[in-house]
């Protein structure tokens, strides 16, 4: 059990002789842990009692306990209400600046051309003209005849140069350096953008310490971002590693796909936060449209739907990275039919499971290998993700169209959108297959993914309860508002008291 709480959290029932909220959290607040560690309350005033998640690593959480009956005195009531006026978090030190999530938006979309950019680099197979890594001194392209000449030499000696295009002259390589070289330029621009204005915003506290978390963690995402970036590289260039992978001078599938991955991520890591911040700016400004929101989000039927959304999120992302693969061995180029693969509805088991694939002796890797490594098992797999992704956008779709009335407005909004992008990717993605990967099909099939990507997202932020201090706030935002002299409740102090 202990362990079970370290790792989940706990659960914990509180049981009170008042039924007042306020009452039971003051005391339980009080008595044992520091608010930001409760990720949810539950109360049920007729049982008079309350249902707490705790996040893991909570210290000391009792199983159960009863409020002290000092707590059903009215004059305790009245005192602890004036209590809860003062927030139990200072506003200050919640918000974020709008600017920051304009910002953390605006880099997102740069990510965003960034993906399609890489796409096209690859399409264009232009990615591995640039032999080297200079993260600094490469900024600037050749800038004279003498030095396009010296780059042009050292492509030369690349394993691409020396099998596939051995052909090409040096207008031809200028535009496949061109392609790589912004491609590249681009991640610096990002990398600017990105750490600078962050780096201002903490400093001039324009950003909470929730938010300065996320982009401490965003920043380690981009500098990994440019180290994948050229580890993939290097598995084009690298001969042994070809020799190894028996392949043509291609990348690794692998690394394609986890710079993909992380990219997505980082998209994924600032849209996220930039919505968020939006939102809870949003519910601080209107507090009490914001609790009409929070009861909506808190109805029961909301808990599996928050779960489907964030369902829906990561069958999307798997099945682009799944793309990913497809991609990176060139499994679009095979079984270009639809819907049924060749003549029949599945490759033959021979082909899909081939020995060839498999490098132990005993065979052990053949599943695995085939899964990842066989370009006609990668293409069955990234149908059989997309018809998932499909199938279950279709199945949510429909879940909450019968849940129409509960769930939030926006929320429903979102879901017909993402139906929709569904359809348009699956339908990308079938004539791309179709007409042999032509480039502006498949690059567009590539921002269909990251489109879809961001519609499940904004559905699971919509569908999210607030964080328990920006709830906290709330509350007393409310009560502040309804209350805005302590008269009140002086009076309803002196009241209670003349009751007693
Ligand atoms: C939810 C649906 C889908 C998603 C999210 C998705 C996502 C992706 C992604 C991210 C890529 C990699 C693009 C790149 O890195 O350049 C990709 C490639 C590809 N996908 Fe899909 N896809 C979906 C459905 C389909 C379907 C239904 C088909 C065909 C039956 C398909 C066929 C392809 C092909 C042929 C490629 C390789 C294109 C290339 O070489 O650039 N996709 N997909």
């Amino acid at each position: 059990m202990l362990f079970r709480n370290l790792l989940l959290g706990s659960r914990t029932k509180v049981l009170a002789k008042s039924a007042s909220p306020v009452n039971v959290y003051k005391q339980l607040t009080k008595r044992t842990i520091c608010s930001t560690n409760v990720k949810s309350l539950r109360f049920d005033l007729n049982q008079k009692s309350m249902l707490m998640k705790t996040s893991p690593f909570t210290k000391t959480i009792p199983r159960s306990f009863s409020l002290s009956s000092k707590f059903s005195n009215p004059t305790t009531i009245a005192a602890n209400a004036t209590a809860t006026t003062t927030p139990v978090v200072s506003e200050e030190s919640l918000k974020t600046a709008k600017s920051v999530a304009y910002w953390l938006i605006g880099t997102s979309g740069l990510v965003f051309g960034i993906v399609i950019l890489g796409g096209l680099t690859r399409l264009t197979e232009s990615g591995l003209s640039i032999t080297e890594w200079k993260p600094v001194a490469g900024t600037l392209p050749p800038l004279n005849q003498k030095q396009w000449e010296e780059e042009f030499e050292k492509y030369k000696e690349s394993p691409e140069f020396k099998q596939l295009n051995s052909h090409i002259n040096l207008d031809e390589f200028k535009f496949i350096f061109f392609m790589e070289w912004v491609h590249r330029l681009w991640g610096r621009a990002i990398g600017a953008v990105f750490i600078l204005p962050a780096a201002y915003f903490a400093v001039s506290g324009k950003t909470s310490r929730h938010v300065n978390k996320r982009l401490l963690g965003l920043t380690g995402l981009l500098a990994l971002q440019g180290f994948l970036g050229w580890w993939m590289v290097k598995s084009g260039l690298d001969q042994e590693q070809l020799t190894e992978r028996n392949s043509k001078p291609t990348v690794s599938q692998y690394r394609l796909t986890t710079h993909l991955g992380a990219a997505f991520f980082l998209y994924m890591g600032m849209l996220w936060t930039g919505f968020e911040i939006l939102r809870e700016r949003k519910w601080i400004k209107d507090p009490a449209e914001a609790l009409k929101l929070f009861k909506k989000l808190d109805n029961g039927s909301m808990g599996p739907l928050r779960k489907i959304s964030l369902g829906l999120l990561f069958v999307s992302f798997v099945t682009a990275m799944s793309g990913g693969m497809v991609a990176g061995l060139d499994a679009g180029w095979i079984y270009n039919t639809w819907p049924k693969m060749g003549e029949q509805w599945l490759p033959p088991s021979r082909e899909l499971m081939d020995d060839n694939f498999a490098r132990r002796e005993d065979k052990k890797d053949l599943w695995w290998r085939n899964l990842l490594e066989n370009p006609t098992t990668v293409q069955l797999v990234h149908r059989t993700f997309a018809y998932t992704s499909f199938a279950a956008v279709l199945a949510a779709h429909m879940y909450c169209i019968k849940l129409k009335h509960i769930i939030p407005k926006n929320a429903n909004t979102t879901m017909h959108a993402l139906m929709g992008v569904v359809t348009f990717q699956v339908g990308l993605g079938i004539f791309t297959l179709l007409w042999l990967v032509p480039i502006p099909l498949a690059s567009l099939h590539q921002g269909g993914a990251l489109a879809l990507v961001t519609t499940s997202l904004i559905f699971a932020v919509q569908l999210r309860k607030p964080r328990m201090p920006i709830r906290n706030l709330i509350n007393s935002l409310y009560i502040q508002k309804l209350q805005p002299s302590s008269k009140i409740l002086n009076e309803a102090a002196k009241f209670s008291n003349k009751a007693l």
